[in-house]
């Protein structure tokens, strides 16, 4: 409107100033009058509009970053945001006896604890609970064997769960992987459950040990279950900061990154669960 409304402001100021400007009874007063009103009105009205329209571009913007934090890939949140009552998450660890769920627990709750100065984990009676302060949550890890006395419960823990990290020995016979799958199963089709599953393909340290892919076909993990799978290894010399048990810098570096990968993406499925 501004634009349109130039040329016939351009042409009243000329006229006015070819005619005689304090000349009140020229009828090109009023023209001018208008036309310098309805340009002015047209220029602001068009400054309010762009800002509604700047408006709805910045709400788009936060509402794609409330969908990005659904994804894996989470921008980094204030977790003073979150009220103190939803930073609580209860993690079910499950896997067959023997999977290495204690293993997993003490390697990933305690870091920093040396290989050497670690024991070998004694097969778990029951229900363990651990509870941890993580990524700023307070967390209930609860390792809950998959052997014919604590199936019965299983499902319970699993429905009161925010995430389920599912570990399974890569490095087993064929016949302990099918039980691995019937449990998986149990797992994913609990219609109660709706959170994510973390699956570890633990013992890739052992020679045989099935692939990332191939664990992802063994338990037949379809592709619309909210499932991740993982390489996994918490028993390894190469773990260890002392130099006397270093193997190959590229096998820590591996090792490393596989305890970060974890770290990650449990870290970020928590976070998604508060979203
Ligand atoms: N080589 C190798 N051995 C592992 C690994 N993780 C666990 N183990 C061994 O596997 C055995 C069982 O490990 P646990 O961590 O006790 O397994 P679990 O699932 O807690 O077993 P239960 O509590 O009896 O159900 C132990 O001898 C561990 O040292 C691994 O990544 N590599
Ligand atoms: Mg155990």
């Amino acid at each position: 409107m501004f634009l349109t409304l130039s040329p016939f402001v351009a042409s009243s100021i000329t006229a006015l100033l070819h005619e005689n400007v304090l000349d009140f009874s020229s009828p090109l007063y009023p023209i001018f009058g208008t036309a310098s009103f309805l340009a002015l009105g047209g220029y602001f009205w068009r400054r309010h509009d762009q800002s509604i329209i700047l408006k709805a571009l910045k709400e788009e913007a936060i509402g794609n970053v409330k969908a990005r934090r659904k994804t894996l890939q989470l921008l980094p949140i204030n977790i003073s945001e979150v009220n103190p009552d939803e930073r609580k998450r209860n993690v079910v660890v499950v896997g067959l006896t023997g999977a290495g769920k204690t293993s997993f627990l003490n390697a990933f709750l305690h870091p920093d604890t040396s290989f050497s100065a670690r024991k070998e984990p004694l097969p778990t009676m029951g229900v363990k609970m651990t509870i941890a302060d993580l990524h700023g949550l307070k967390q209930t890890y609860y390792e809950v064997g998959g052997n014919d006395n604590t199936l019965m419960f299983i499902k319970e823990f699993v429905h009161m769960a925010h995430l389920v990290i599912f570990v399974v020995d890569a490095a087993a016979e064929d016949d302990d992987l099918a039980k691995a799958r019937e449990l998986y199963q149990l797992i994913a089709k609990e219609r109660h459950f709706v959170g994510p599953v973390v699956v570890l393909a633990g013992k890739q340290d052992l020679p045989g040990a099935k692939s990332v892919v191939e664990i992802y076909h063994i338990l037949e993990i379809a592709e619309t279950d909210d499932a991740y799978v993982l390489p996994a290894s918490f028993v390894s010399s190469s773990y260890d900061q002392d130099e006397f048990a270093l193997e190959s810098q590229a096998t820590i570096t591996a090792t490393k990154n596989i305890y970060r990968n974890i770290h990650t993406t449990v870290g970020n499925l928590l976070y998604r669960t508060i979203l």
